[in-house]
């Protein structure tokens, strides 16, 4: 059966419990603000007013992937972070983009059944041998368990990179079209937990560093387009392009402030995209627009 956005949300209610008046996903997480400047060397790929090379107001929000609030930051989870970039032709950009270079399963309906093994029991813990066997029989779910667990999770907001993971199309202004994925590089680094710290109880640290380093100064990411070549896989994110992919750089994300509620007015749905930048018929990603829908209005009615 076709996966459904309600199930999703229903889904997500019996891992993490009913949390009324927040996220269903992400639940955990803090509002950011800043700006943008987009590469005018894009233009001869995108139309887009993003890649004008004009500095544009942007408010984001960072978060721990999942719909527990009190999420413990040392988790080996995914981090979130999503951007609203306001244009100055009054088009919104939006940006949500997740720590792991691969998504964690191939298409709605393999993620719902992964999900659906994460319910716990009458004990309250998930059956593991359940979600190992599901994980076995859907070799799309490997990859991203996998990552998670050979890496450390990052030491704060501002040290990993984030990943778009689904494709998008670009067109120029002869209508001419080039399939991307988009990534945001720390340019302070990509620095992880240390084994201590993992192995630590859990504190919550990530909104202080985030503070402390933003104290000192600006906090940068880098934004990559990735282009696409004949026969690379346009609707799975869970699967890598080769690494040998021509990258280019975007755009600079400049956050410049942290702590306001500014974002929790905002559903960061994905396909809120500029003139210039659409869509691939990836149906995660359409199944996300669905999802994030149910989860505002549920969110903003107390719900
Ligand atoms: C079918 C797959 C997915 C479902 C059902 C889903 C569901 C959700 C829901 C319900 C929310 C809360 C939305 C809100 O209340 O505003 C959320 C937030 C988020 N999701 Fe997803 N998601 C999916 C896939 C993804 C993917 C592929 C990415 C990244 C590429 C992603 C990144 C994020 C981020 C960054 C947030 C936090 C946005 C914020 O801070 O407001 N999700 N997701």
């Amino acid at each position: 059966d076709p996966a459904t956005a309600p199930e999703f949300i229903d889904t997500f209610a019996k891992i993490f419990g009913e949390h009324p008046g927040v996220r269903k996903g992400h639940a955990k997480g803090i509002c950011i603000a800043g700006d943008f400047q987009g590469a005018a060397a894009i233009q001869p790929y995108s139309k887009s007013a993003l890649f004008s090379g004009a500095s544009y107001p942007l408010i984001g929000r960072f978060s721990m992937a999942g719909g527990n609030p009190k999420a413990a930051e040392n988790s080996r989870s995914p981090r979130g972070l999503a951007l609203q970039i306001k244009l100055n032709n009054g088009e919104l950009q939006h940006f949500a983009l997740l720590s792991t270079p691969m998504f964690g399963a191939k298409d709605p309906e393999s993620f719902l059944g992964l999900l659906k093994t994460l319910i716990p029991g009458p004990d309250g813990k998930p059956d593991m041998a359940k979600v190992a066997a599901y994980r076995a029989a859907h070799p799309d779910t490997q990859a991203q368990a996998k990552y998670l667990a050979s890496t450390p999770p990052p030491a704060s907001y501002a040290n990993t990179p984030y990943f778009g993971l689904h494709s998008f199309m670009l067109t120029n202004q002869n209508e001419q079209q080039q399939a991307v994925r988009w990534q945001l590089q720390p340019v302070d680094g990509v620095k992880g937990l240390t084994a201590a710290e993992i192995a630590a109880k859990p504190s919550e640290f990530l909104q202080q560093r985030l503070a402390k380093q933003l104290q000192q100064g600006p906090v940068q990411f880098k934004l990559q387009l990735v282009l696409a070549e004949a026969g690379d896989n346009l609707l799975d994110p869970s699967i890598v392009w080769p690494a040998s992919r021509k990258t280019l750089d975007a755009g600079l994300v400049t956050l410049r402030t942290q702590g306001d509620n500014a974002c929790d007015q905002v559903n960061f749905d994905p396909n809120v995209l500029s003139a210039g930048i659409s869509p691939s018929a990836d149906p995660i990603l359409a199944m996300r627009s669905a999802a994030y829908a149910i989860s505002f209005g549920k969110r903003l009615t107390g719900h």
